[in-house]
């Protein structure tokens, strides 16, 4: 696994600091609010940021997953297909949908509008990271953790055809690897 990496852009040390950081403001902002928001993990990508982040909440919350997908390999398909519901009802809630990397920011458009067609009060968006070279859609997430450059990236949820979600940093991959 490890030897498949060409460098390291975030370590596990900085992922732990930055979540801690982000966790404080997002708590700081639901207790402004006084809500009682449901935080939805996008699967499969974000479990890793997502338990980093909510055994730091101390605020009422509820949790849930969706799967949704647009990517084939290290190609985003552009349609997005949702593979897995939430459980919970989204209508006349609040929604903090996590994410992993907000890239091309198709998934997360179209997330957000699915969120609100169902009838959310607000929907708000924390991403571990931003790729914003890569945007074709308006989107901005409310919380990002690290701008990162435009290179594919895997670790910490991240995953190039399934693989490497399991390191517990993020790196870029030998371009052996895609070959
Ligand atoms: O901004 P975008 O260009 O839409 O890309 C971001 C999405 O792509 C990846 O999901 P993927 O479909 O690979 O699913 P995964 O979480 O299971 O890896 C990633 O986890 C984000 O959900
Ligand atoms: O850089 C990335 N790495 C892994 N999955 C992704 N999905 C969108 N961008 C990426």
């Amino acid at each position: 696994m490890s030897k498949d990496i060409e460098k390291v852009l975030l370590t596990e040390e900085q992922i732990e600091q930055r979540c801690k950081e982000l966790a404080a403001q997002i708590e700081h902002d639901y207790e402004q609010e006084n809500t009682v928001p449901i935080i939805v993990g996008l699967l499969r990508g974000s479990v890793p940021f997502m338990a980093e982040l909510i055994k730091r909440f101390t605020f009422p919350c509820e949790i849930d997953f969706m799967s949704v997908s647009s990517y084939d390999g290290t190609e985003s398909i552009g349609d997005v297909r949702i593979e897995k519901d939430m459980d919970l009802s989204s209508k006349d809630r609040a929604i903090l949908v996590v994410e992993d990397i907000v890239d091309t920011g198709r998934t997360l458009s179209e997330v957000r509008k699915m969120f609100l067609n169902k009838g959310a009060t607000n929907v708000k968006i924390v991403s571990l990271l931003d790729k914003p070279e890569r945007r074709v859609v308006d989107i901005e997430a409310d919380y990002v953790g690290f701008t990162v450059p435009n290179e594919f990236v895997v670790g910490y949820g991240l995953d190039y055809n399934q693989k490497y979600r399991n390191l517990p940093f993020i790196g870029v991959l030998k371009p052996e690897i895609y070959e």
